[in-house]
């Protein structure tokens, strides 16, 4: 019987988890995958084993199931399909690792209490985190578990990049910008050394576009500026996420209109962004993109626009741009949007070649003579989090997947 990692990637729409197998003392095979994707929508639960036979297919009967009894499901699931004495260690994405966690890291009581401080700067995620993690240590005491931090990719960007133009005491404090979606760019910048290492040495701008949204600038596989900052609300539009906002808006709503910090906390996470500009119609994209309604296609062409404006910028970043990546859930799934990406890009020199955008599969996307290379790569971050999680608990394995 093959020891195991699980892993556990609580996203703001999804509770992906996977389970890998450890081959002999090196490597990492995926045994079986499962998500509850849908969250907020329609909960919908499946699990796959690696062959791709269907091992669990199931729609939560309500419709906006809270997030708990969803989490409970999937532990419950694991606790009786996964065979106990073969699990190693457990490993969790965790959003939010502030100024202090950019590594990963066994989860302790101590640092459960300093992530729990974390949670105002991403209360759409950090309690999500956080949960399983407890869960599993009431169930499972002497189970390893380990952080993996969504933020620690972006440990290198510049100072100018992190910096806000705020008096310096706010940034001793850890005001600043931190940026997300890191294990994903970091397994993307991993896939891009093995399938394209030339472009791989140069500037890339990855956008990983799900139900949360963001570009990160990758000089040399590092990241060198990204979208989001200090919270996972800054940058592209997202589901239900306004993204980058004058900060002015936030005071005219305080003072003027009357709302509480916790209503400004609502609206701005949980109302806007797709699902707010079209005026409620759905934050999923596959919704929107199927709608005939004006505010739906309207709030389809200020995600693209938002997204086109910061390749623009972080291609100034990059003092120049080589590829783009389009990844996660729209980034993956759906041309049409990154037909309109690239449209709006044509005077970098980005040219679709439209029959290989339209294939389902991931793919070089952009024609020979486009002067940046466009490429769909799947993401992984499961993968991410079982190769840190082993590398924490077996410290001298080199590991791959
Ligand atoms: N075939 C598709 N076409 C368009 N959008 C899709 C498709 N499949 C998934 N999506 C979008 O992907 C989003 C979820 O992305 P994902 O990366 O799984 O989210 P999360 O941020 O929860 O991890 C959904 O909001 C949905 O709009
Ligand atoms: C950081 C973030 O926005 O994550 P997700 O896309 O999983 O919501
Ligand atoms: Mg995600």
């Amino acid at each position: 019987m093959a020891d195991a990692v699980l892993t556990l990637n609580a996203g703001s729409s999804s509770i992906k988890f996977s389970l890998f197998e450890i081959d002999g003392a090196s490597s990492l095979r995926l045994a079986s995958q499962g998500e509850v994707e849908g969250i907020g929508s329609a909960p919908h639960f499946s699990v796959r084993d690696k062959a791709g036979t269907i091992l669990a297919d199931q729609t939560w009967p309500a419709p906006h199931q809270a997030f708990e009894s969803l989490l409970e499901g999937v532990i419950g699931w694991t606790e009786t399909h996964l065979r106990e004495d073969s699990l190693i260690a457990v490993g969790h994405r965790v959003v939010h690792g502030g100024p202090d966690h950019y590594r990963p890291e066994l989860a302790t009581p101590d640092l459960l209490a300093a992530l729990d401080r974390l949670t105002p700067l991403a209360p759409l995620h950090e309690p999500h985190n956080v949960a399983p993690i407890r869960a599993i240590a009431a169930a499972r005491p002497k189970l390893p578990q380990v952080a993996c931090f969504d933020t620690a990719f972006h440990h290198t960007m510049p100072a100018v990049a992190t910096r806000f133009a705020l008096p310096r005491e706010y940034e001793d404090a850890g005001v600043r910008r931190y940026g997300f979606h890191g294990l994903s760019y970091e397994y993307i910048a991993g896939r891009l050394r093995e399938i394209a290492p030339d472009l791989a040495r140069g500037r890339v701008i990855a956008a990983h576009l799900g139900n949360g949204a963001s570009l990160c600038a990758m000089h040399d596989g590092h990241s060198v500026d990204t979208t989001m900052g200090f919270t996972a609300l800054d940058g592209l539009v997202m589901g239900t996420r306004s993204g980058n906002l004058d900060p002015g808006v936030i005071l005219y709503l305080q003072e003027e209109r009357g709302l509480t910090a916790k209503q400004v906390e609502d609206l701005l996470y949980q109302r806007s962004g797709l699902l707010g500009v079209s005026g409620g119609i759905a934050s999923d994209m596959r919704t929107l993109l199927d709608s005939d309604a004006v505010q739906a296609k309207e709030a389809v062409e200020l995600f693209v626009f938002r997204i086109a404006r910061e390749v623009g910028a972080l291609t100034s970043s990059l003092g120049g741009l080589d590829g783009l990546v389009f990844s996660a859930g729209i980034g993956e799934h759906a041309p049409a949007i990154r037909e309109m990406v690239c449209a709006r890009l044509g005077w970098l020199g980005v040219e679709l070649d439209q029959v290989a955008n339209r294939q389902a599969k991931p793919n070089l996307i952009s024609t020979p003579k486009s002067r940046i290379d466009v490429r769909v790569i799947p993401t992984d971050e499961e993968a991410m989090i079982a190769r840190h999680t082993l590398d924490v608990v077996r410290p001298k394995s080199s590991v791959g997947t």
